[in-house]
């Protein structure tokens, strides 16, 4: 989902595996040629927008030893799963008050789909990411591994999500990724 931490948290693993990151928002800018994704949903429309994601999608997917964070709308065509399966897909699982705050945190003016002009930042955001989330979450279940950041709280012993760091959260993506990794091998021995 959008604020989840693809940025953050895929360049800390990128860097540990010694692979190069890639950010699929930044890849459809540059290919446009327009600055900001919130410019080119004004200026063509969303539609183009997801054509040229899926484009950036094929193109990464025959690259090797990089790490992509995605655009968080990129599981809703079912074409880019088949580009996302050629490597192993991650599903940064954040607690929607979470995403809401750290979206307020810095203004919506960046992401269309949040955007408005009045009202409380937080509940705006809020409402809005728990309708995009209920009509993706089953698309973002298809993801090999889930990253709950609910989950790592729990472990460590806290109830707040907040108090994750972005290498705590890294750290555990790379458990998760080991573990499917393991769980192939065995299938398919
Ligand atoms: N573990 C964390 N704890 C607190 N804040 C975080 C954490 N991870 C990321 N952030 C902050 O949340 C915001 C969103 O993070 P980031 O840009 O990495 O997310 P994203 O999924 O790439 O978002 P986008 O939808 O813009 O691509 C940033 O301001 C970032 O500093
Ligand atoms: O969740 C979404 O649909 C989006 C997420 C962003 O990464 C951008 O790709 C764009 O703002 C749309
Ligand atoms: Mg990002």
């Amino acid at each position: 989902m959008m604020g989840s931490g693809k940025t953050t948290v895929g360049k800390i693993i990128a860097e540990v595996l010694g692979y190069s990151f890639f950010d699929s928002d930044k890849l459809v800018e540059q290919s446009v040629g327009i600055p900001s994704v919130a410019e080119i949903f004004q200026v063509h429309s969303e539609a183009f927008f997801r054509d040229n994601e899926s484009e950036v999608l094929r193109d990464l997917s025959s690259m090797h030893r990089l790490i992509v964070a995605t655009g968080g709308g990129a599981v809703i065509r079912p074409i880019n799963w088949s580009y996302m399966r050629k490597g192993l897909t991650i599903w940064l699982d954040v607690p929607l008050d979470a995403l809401a705050r750290r979206i307020a945190a810095v203004g919506t003016a960046s992401r269309p789909l949040l955007h408005q002009e009045s009202g409380d930042p937080y509940a705006k955001a809020y409402a809005k990411l728990t309708a995009l989330f209920e009509q993706r979450m089953d698309s973002y279940a298809n993801a090999d591994a889930r990253v709950s950041l609910e989950n790592i709280a729990l472990k460590q012993g806290h109830n707040d999500v907040n108090v994750l760091t972005p290498s705590a959260i890294a750290i555990e993506a790379l458990l998760k990724m080991e573990s499917f990794l393991t769980e192939k091998a065995m299938v398919r021995n």
